[in-house]
Order: structure tokens, then sequence, then C-alpha cells
């Protein structure tokens, strides 16, 4: 749990999806989501990591409500958000709640002109008087410095970065307390990322806003982010204070995926992870990360560990799921070392069945 009281929380969220893969009758089911804990408090920046495919999109779609976790409840502030009429829930989370997406040309109807993008959530919510939305939009362009003469643009008509500060604007028409970016400069120009990423991180703080980013650039999550969430294979498997998790962290995952981050720490190998992910149709028993990990033994093959917690840190909570966790003060060099038998460049061969 977070100090303040949290603005979401999330408790022992499932997602489990009906994939296509498995045939007409007998679909796959995707575990994209399981078990998932976590709180939001007011302001903070939380950064979410993980390999390609291991939940965080859909964790973030759960956030926004746009989903319905299969199992589990979502709340903001202490009222859970399924358990509120479809109108209810569309004025709590639609207002307090803004979602970046990763790709503005697929996010913006391409259709509507910036005015009318702008203006449709403060429509459907009936945000002061026309004029005053009038006058709202315009505010909005300024905010994410949009020059005034494109308010009547299509998004084909604007650059990749313009689209985005469209989004952007959107997601702030209802003045939530929380944004959601999923991704939010992965789809643009090299040239316009920073751009963008500033923007957002500048209106974080002028507006004191939450923000939840997700992001495979795990240094630009390292350094924006107050906590970071490891994600793996649907599970939230390490909760870290940003400033511990490149090399405090306690699961092995969370130490590899830091290892592998050009740039993060002293030139060194990466730890080496063996295999690729096992399917999300068929998760390993016990601990999801074991068939890759080198500490895993047959107590991680039994079960899931439960959470354990570095508390009392001055720089926040710190939780982690693992049965063999790292030592605190284990460095990178030694855990390469551990991974690879004491030949840094070489995978250990042996795993676990
Ligand atoms: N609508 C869906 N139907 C079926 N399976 C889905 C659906 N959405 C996601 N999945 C599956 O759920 C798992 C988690 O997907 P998700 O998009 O949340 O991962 P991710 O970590 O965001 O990946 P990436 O970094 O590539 O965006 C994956 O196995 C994915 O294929």
């Amino acid at each position: 749990m977070t100090p303040t009281t949290p603005l979401m929380t999330v408790s022992d969220a499932h997602m489990v999806y009906h994939a296509r893969t498995g045939g007409l009758f007998r679909p796959d089911k995707v575990h994209a989501l399981t078990g998932a804990d976590l709180d939001i408090a007011p302001r903070e920046t939380v950064g979410v990591v993980g390999e390609s495919g291991c939940g965080k999109s859909t964790l973030a779609r759960v956030l926004v409500g746009v989903e319905r976790p299969t199992r589990g409840t979502v709340s903001y502030r202490g009222r859970d958000l399924w358990a509120m009429t479809a109108d209810e829930r569309r004025r709590t989370i639609g207002a307090q709640v803004g979602m970046v997406f990763q790709d503005p040309s697929t996010a913006l109807n391409r259709r509507l002109p910036v005015r009318r993008v702008l203006r449709d959530p403060l429509d459907v919510h009936r945000v002061g008087t026309p004029a005053r939305r009038e006058e709202r939009v315009r505010e909005l362009m300024g905010l994410v410095g949009l020059p005034r003469q494109l308010a009547d643009a299509l998004p084909g008509q604007l650059s990749g970065g313009q689209r985005q500060r469209v989004a952007i604007a959107r997601a702030l028409a209802l003045e939530p307390e929380l944004v959601v970016a999923d991704e939010p400069t992965s789809a643009l120009d090299v040239s316009v990322r920073a751009q963008i990423l500033n923007l957002l991180l500048d209106l974080k703080e002028r507006l004191g806003l939450a923000l939840v980013f997700v992001s495979h650039d795990i240094q630009t999550v390292r350094r924006v982010s107050d906590r970071v969430i490891t994600m793996y294979l649907g599970r939230i498997v390490e909760e870290t204070p940003a400033a511990r998790v490149t090399a405090h962290a306690r699961h092995p995952y969370t130490r590899a995926l830091f290892s592998a981050t050009p740039g993060l720490l002293d030139p060194i190998d990466p730890i080496p992870l063996v295999g690729p992910v096992p399917s999300a149709v068929r998760p390993p028993s016990g601990c999801p990360f074991r068939t890759r990990c080198w500490k895993a033994d047959h107590v991680c093959a039994e079960s899931m560990p439960d959470v354990s917690a570095d508390g009392g840190k001055t720089d926040g909570m710190h939780r982690f799921r693992c049965h063999h966790p790292v030592g605190e003060h284990e460095s990178t060099r030694d855990l390469v070392a551990q991974a690879t038998g004491g030949a840094p460049g070489a995978a250990a061969t042996e795993r676990l069945p």
C-alpha cells in the first residue's frame, strides 16, 4: 500500500481472453492478467515494464475501465467501478481518468477535425455552456502547444507529433486526476519522441496528475517514474521504488531485464535468460518465471510465491514475489556469474523440466 489514500486500486485482477487459435468451438484461454494487485496514489508516476505480451496493455485497459477484469475489482477512490451503473462509471472513470494510446493515427477519428475531437468529451459530459466548451477547446490546444489555426484540421493533415498532442489534449479535456499512457511515444518519429514525453511530464507536474507510464523504454521508465512495476506472463512480479530498481531489485527477472538495458549499468554482460517466454495459454505451474530463472528449484514449480515486502525504506515500498529473491546487495556481476555458472558470456544449460 502507498502511504496516501489511493486514487485507483486494482485487487486480484484476472483477465482471460478467448483466442481463436484453439479452434472455433474450443477457443484457447489466454491468461493475460493473473492476480494483479496495484494502488495508484495521487500525483505519482508509476512505470510498467516487461517483455512483449506480458500484459502491460491489458493492465492499462483494466485501469481505465475500458475492459472489465474476468475476476477481481478495480476501484476509483474506494468505489468499485464494476458495481456502478454504466452511466455512473462513465461519469466517474470517463471524467477522472484519461488515456493516451500508442498510435495516435488509429486512436483519433480521422473524419473529425481537432476542434470536434476535443469538444466531444465536453459535450458528452455536458461541461459548462457551449461558449465555455469552445473556450476550453482553445485552452486545451494551448496547453499542448497546438497552434489555433489547426482547430479545423483533420488528423490526417497533422504530423504524428501533432496528432499525439491532440490525443493528450483529449485525455486532459475533463481535468482528470490520472492519465494512463500506453507506449505514448513508440509509434512516433524518433525526432519528436522526447518532445512528446517532455510535454506529458510537464503537464503531469503542472496539473498535479498521477501518471501510469507503460513502456518498453526501460531507461526512460526508470528516469521518470516514482515506482516501477515489473510484469511477467500476466503477473506483477515486483513493485520497486524507481531509485532502487537497477541495482537493488529483488526479483531475478527485474534484475535480468534491467541488466539487458544498455547504458544503465557499468558495461557488463546482461544476465542471460534461457529460452522463450512461455505461452500465456499454458503458463507454467508455480512461479511463471521459473522456466528461465537460474535460481529456480522444485519449490518454484510447486507454488506461486507470496508477496514479500522490503518495507520501511525511506524511498517507498518495495514488494516482490519470489521464492529465492536476489540478495539486496548482490551485484549484477554476481548474478551474471551465478546464471552462467561462473563463465560470463555463456548461458547456463541446466534447466528445470
Ligand atoms: N483481445 C484479445 N484477445 C485475445 N488475446 C489477447 C487480447 N488482447 C491481448 N491478448 C493477449 O494477452 C496477452 C497480453 O497482451 P498485452 O497486449 O496486454 O501485452 P503487452 O505486454 O502490452 O504487449 P506489448 O508490449 O507487445 O504491447 C498476450 O498474450 C496477448 O496476445
